[in-house]
């Protein structure tokens, strides 16, 4: 008898694509935002990531793909599913798995990552840990992540800002660690999203490039502005 095949194995080497709109956006309405998952999936992503609660409900309920829920509130300091009961929310909400800052930076309810990752492993989902750096990804795969997600790198003081994906943490990453590292962040190619394949990415995940058509729109018409 064959078992089912684990998250991880369903993610190798396959695309995930994020799902989401910042707050003012017009593309931030539940019903668009699912149907952009849908289009996902017709395209043959292997998973989504999605921002919000109400946002996973709709779309655990209608596409049959693993589902990376994360819960953005705020816009300064830790603000990706900062504390417990935003991740516990997520996993009521049906996520399989819950992405969550697991940068150094303290938390506003005064927990850690690690009692997020406990709690979360204790409702039934798994944990993706957005990090910014090297040390914050090794750290996070001790604490009990399932995931590595470069996310963060460019956003937080001490890591690199660039225009390009950050594949030599991808790769420093991979290497060191056993647990899957999830390439994420300003890939704007699919020879990009290869690249972070071969340098040691386990999964890919695209957002801006493939389901942002505002912030799409603005690079042609800023393109054209002599
Ligand atoms: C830094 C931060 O808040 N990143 C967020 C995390 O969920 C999203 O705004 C990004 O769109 C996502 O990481 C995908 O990246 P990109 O859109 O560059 O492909």
């Amino acid at each position: 008898m064959t078992s089912a095949p684990s998250l991880a194995d369903a993610l190798k080497a396959r695309l995930i694509v994020s799902c989401q709109a910042p707050p003012g956006d017009p593309m931030r309405h539940t019903d668009t935002l699912v149907r952009m998952t849908l289009a996902a999936r017709s395209g043959g992503a292997a998973a989504v990531r999605v921002n919000d609660p109400e946002v996973v409900a709709a779309t655990v309920a209608a596409v049959d793909l693993p589902v990376i829920g994360l819960w953005k509130d705020g816009d300064s300091g830790v603000f990706i599913t900062p504390t417990v009961r935003h991740a516990l929310a997520l996993v009521e909400a049906g996520a399989a798995v819950v992405a969550a800052d697991a940068t150094a930076r303290p938390r506003p309810d005064g927990s850690t990552f690690a009692d997020l990752v406990e709690a979360v492993h204790a409702a039934g989902a798994q944990v993706m840990a957005d990090v910014s750096t090297f040390d914050e990804g090794v750290a996070a795969a001790g604490r009990g992540a399932d995931l590595i997600g470069t996310t963060l790198s460019g956003y937080v003081p001490g890591s690199p800002v660039q225009t390009a994906p950050d594949l030599a943490l991808v790769a420093d990453l991979a290497a060191a660690l056993t647990t899957p590292v999830i390439a994420e962040g300003r890939i704007a190619t699919p020879e990009q999203a290869a690249r972070a394949l071969a340098v040691g990415a386990h999964g890919v995940v695209v957002g801006t490039a493939i389901t942002a058509p505002t912030v799409l729109t603005r690079v042609f018409v800023e393109g054209l502005t002599p």
